[in-house]
């Protein structure tokens, strides 16, 4: 690409991110070169290379592809130490993962044990809802760099919650708002390399000093070093003394301190002593808006392709399990889309998820499903299931067995003999029952919608 291109496109990123954003971010970057798919720029400071990586590079690389330029990747590097440095990524192929070095204060940047961050995870994408409000409301006090409040601040959840995509967004926010602190991010697992590999030349010494260095330190997956004692031992070591000179510690974990098997109970108890929060399972509303919030962003990538509507309601309902498995079936979808040349239909969708719709359904039991229902119109189970034909049982009960019908593959037989030994027909006439009240009454219709909803939770 030449000069003369690059100022062409330039002017067409104008048009995308308005005249602000592009004097603040999009004019410093100087293009040097293409080569190898990888479009190199060179920026005037690591920060704005960061910046511009996570906010605007998957802009960048739609816009050189619009105009024909053949790029995956893009890369920044610092003006004065051009050779050296590379300052940040962006790719096409692989997720935008960009190296963040930190700014040490006392000049030691070469050395900090930092993970490279995701340039997706930040605040920005994080999509709040009732199951993670108080994870991230936490996360962002954090974030804001004022006096330690809470120490650690303890973060834990099931696979795929956002745990870590919480932990970069710190991270991101509090480069930007404090340049001037030390700010570590790495996993448990890498915290103990680097004291293996401490040991092993001898640079014990060395490793505590640059734990100790550190402003703010971000450890994910600390159930890692469940069992291994002398990781657990130095990391006691270096919490307490982060603590000890009030320093920021953030840890996340797939289970609560007291309940990881084969951490020392001192360690536990020192992690229960700040912000104990949990991120729960996604709700329905919260998958929904996750969506939608992808889909956002895949529409500059694959500008055109038009998505039916009730795909994402279908999705959202339909894969529970966690956001990652949502996340890799709506790109799933995208990139075949885009292929075939098709827009997204529900048909498309089944179509091409259909291994992940399978893999993702929860079966429900019978007698979940009896166990809720009761619940919900406080009777007891044997009630439920007893032989008593007045109302106050029966329609529950009805309401059970319509349910049954719905969301199991059991059959009419199966679900009667379920039902205290009733008879097929029995069960028959109940979900008639039901659906013929499900359309004239409010009130069944709803505790229907409520029951499924809490059922496929
Ligand atoms: N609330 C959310 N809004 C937007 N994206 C989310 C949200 N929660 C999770 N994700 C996305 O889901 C994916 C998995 O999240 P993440 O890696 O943070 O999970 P985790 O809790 O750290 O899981 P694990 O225990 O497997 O490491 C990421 O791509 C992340 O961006």
């Amino acid at each position: 690409m030449t000069q003369e291109q690059w100022g062409q496109l330039k002017n067409s990123l104008l048009g995308t991110v308005g005249q602000n954003n592009y004097k603040n971010w999009i004019e410093p970057l100087e293009f040097d070169e293409i080569t190898e798919g990888v479009a190199t720029f060179t920026v005037p400071t690591t920060f704005l290379g960061n910046y511009v990586s996570r906010n605007f590079g998957d802009l960048i690389l739609h816009h050189l592809s619009q105009s024909g330029q053949p790029v995956r990747r893009l890369n920044f590097r610092v003006a004065a130490n051009v050779a050296a440095r590379p300052v940040a990524e962006v790719t096409l192929e692989k997720p935008a993962v960009t190296s963040a070095p930190v700014q040490s204060a006392r000049g030691g940047e070469e050395q900090l044990p930092n993970a490279p961050l995701d340039a997706r995870f930040t605040f920005d994408t994080f999509v709040v809802g009732k199951p993670n409000e108080l994870a991230h409301a936490a996360a962002r006090r954090v974030a804001e760099g004022g006096p330690v409040t809470f120490n650690p601040l303890f973060l834990y959840g099931g696979v795929g919650l956002g745990k870590t995509h919480l932990m970069h967004a710190i991270a991101w926010e509090l480069q930007q708002q404090r340049p001037d602190l030390n700010v570590v991010y790495l996993s448990a697992e890498q915290f103990m390399y680097r004291f293996v590999q401490a040991l092993r030349d001898r640079k014990m010494m060395d490793f505590k000093q640059l734990f100790r260095s550190v402003d703010v330190l971000m450890v994910d997956d600390v159930q890692f070093i469940a069992g291994k004692d002398s990781t657990q031992e130095e990391f006691f070591h270096t919490f307490n003394a982060l603590v000890d000179q009030n320093k920021q510690i953030i840890i996340s974990a797939d289970r609560a301190p007291g309940e990881i098997k084969d951490l020392e109970d001192r360690i536990k108890s020192r992690l229960q002593c700040g912000l104990v929060v949990d991120l729960h399972p996604t709700d329905y509303e919260l998958r929904l808006g996750i969506l939608q919030s992808k889909v956002e962003q895949y529409r500059l990538q694959y500008p055109g392709l038009e998505i039916e509507s009730g795909v994402l309601e279908f999705l959202a309902h339909r894969i529970s399990t966690n956001v990652r498995v949502l996340e890799g079936a709506l790109t799933r979808l995208f990139a075949f889309a885009s292929l075939v040349g098709r827009p997204i239909t529900m048909a498309l969708t089944q179509d091409c998820l259909a291994d992940v719709l399978r893999a993702s359904e929860r079966k429900i039991t019978v007698e979940e499903i009896q166990r809720k229902v009761s619940e919900h119109y406080n009777i007891r189970m044997s009630d439920m299931i007893g032989p008593k034909r007045v109302r106050t049982y029966a329609r529950p009960r009805q309401v059970a067995m319509y349910l049954c019908k719905q969301l199991t593959s059991r059959s009419l037989p199966e679900i009667g003999r379920r039902f205290g030994g009733r008879d097929h027909t029995t069960v028959m006439h109940g979900v008639k029952r039901i659906e013929e009240l499900r359309a004239k009454d409010g009130q069944i219709a709803e505790d229907l919608e409520l029951l499924r909803r809490a059922l496929e939770a």
